[in-house]
């Protein structure tokens, strides 16, 4: 018998997991799962259970949206544990999962855990603490981090938050010094995001770049401060075909950079609030967790 930890989110998305919950876990005792279920009752609570008691399992499954998988993966992290993991999306936009191929259906996702194969993923650390998939600042992140719906559609809500911009003046912009690799770029940036994903926001970001996950490489895309209002709705206009516009946007790869403000920045980290920084450090850590996904899909 495999012995399971069952870490789940009763709350994510619209809870619809524990409709399912008696069949998943019906397949896992038919594939010789012993499964202890634990129903996450706070904030953090994922991270704290691993730590506590997620030595003694081999597998641990996680159910819910972003902010709890990567609570899971910090347990796992913190603990200093390679233990596999198996994830079924529960969450509202399942960014992460997509990019892997993990089915949003759950008895599906399921199956997969059960059959899938073990992929070493890239992690992101970010000063103390860890993401998965994105690390982000800007217009949308100091008014509604608080606010699911729209990290939930991050691309798609900075684009209606600018398209609703009356005067640049009104525009927050952060005079930032980023440094990667060897390069510095000094400039006034209204958005960035640090991630590896194929999805953000329900969006599928970058077309025509190649991402993968274990190449211990984040995607960088930083939006200038639009000047005026031409190049503003160039900004949108990008945004919206979904288009890195080298005018106004930096694209770039990279595996650690550091990220210099005067002014506190408000982060996310997964979706949730990651604090206010004014010096941070990302890092890749290349092949650093193990999950469980369906290899036949080419994200
Ligand atoms: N019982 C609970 N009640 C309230 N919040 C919880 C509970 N258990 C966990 N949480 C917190 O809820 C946060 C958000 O959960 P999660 O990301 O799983 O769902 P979601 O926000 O609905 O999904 P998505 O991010 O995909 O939209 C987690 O970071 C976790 O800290």
């Amino acid at each position: 018998m495999k012995k399971v930890l069952f870490v789940m989110n009763p709350k994510s998305g619209k809870a619809t997991i524990k409709n399912a919950l008696f069949e998943i876990l019906d397949l896992f005792t038919k594939n010789n799962f012993i499964t202890t279920v634990y129903a996450t009752q706070k904030s953090k609570d994922a991270i704290e259970i691993i730590e506590k008691v997620g030595e003694e399992y081999e597998l641990i499954v996680c159910s819910g949206g972003d902010g709890t998988l990567d609570e899971v993966v910090t347990g796992i992290l913190n603990a200093k544990l390679n233990t596999p993991i198996g994830y079924i999306p529960a969450g509202s936009t399942n960014d992460f999962a997509k990019s892997l191929g993990i089915p949003s259906r759950k008895m599906e996702a399921a199956k997969l855990i059960v059959h899938g194969k073990e992929f070493q993923c890239d992690i992101g650390v970010f000063n103390q603490s860890y993401f998965v998939y994105i690390a982000a600042f800007g217009i949308f992140t100091d008014v509604s981090y608080s606010t699911p719906q729209s990290t939930k559609n991050l691309i798609g809500h900075m684009a209606y938050l600018l398209e609703g911009v009356k005067s640049l003046s009104l525009l927050q912009s952060y005079h930032l010094i980023v440094e990667h690799d060897e390069e510095v770029i000094e400039d006034d940036f209204i958005f960035g995001m640090i991630t590896n994903s194929i999805s953000v926001g329900g969006f599928k970001s970058f077309r025509g770049q190649k991402v993968q996950f274990d190449d211990g490489l984040f995607e960088v895309l930083l939006i200038r401060m639009p000047k005026n209002p031409l190049e503003l709705q160039s900004i949108l206009g990008a945004l919206i075909l979904n288009d890195i516009n080298k005018d106004y946007m930096c694209f770039f790869k990279t595996s650690e950079l550091t990220i210099h403000s005067e002014q506190e920045v408000s982060w996310t980290l997964d979706g949730e609030f990651g604090g206010l920084h004014k010096t941070v450090l990302i890092q890749n850590k290349q092949k650093e967790i193990t999950i469980l996904r369906n290899m036949d899909l080419h994200t």
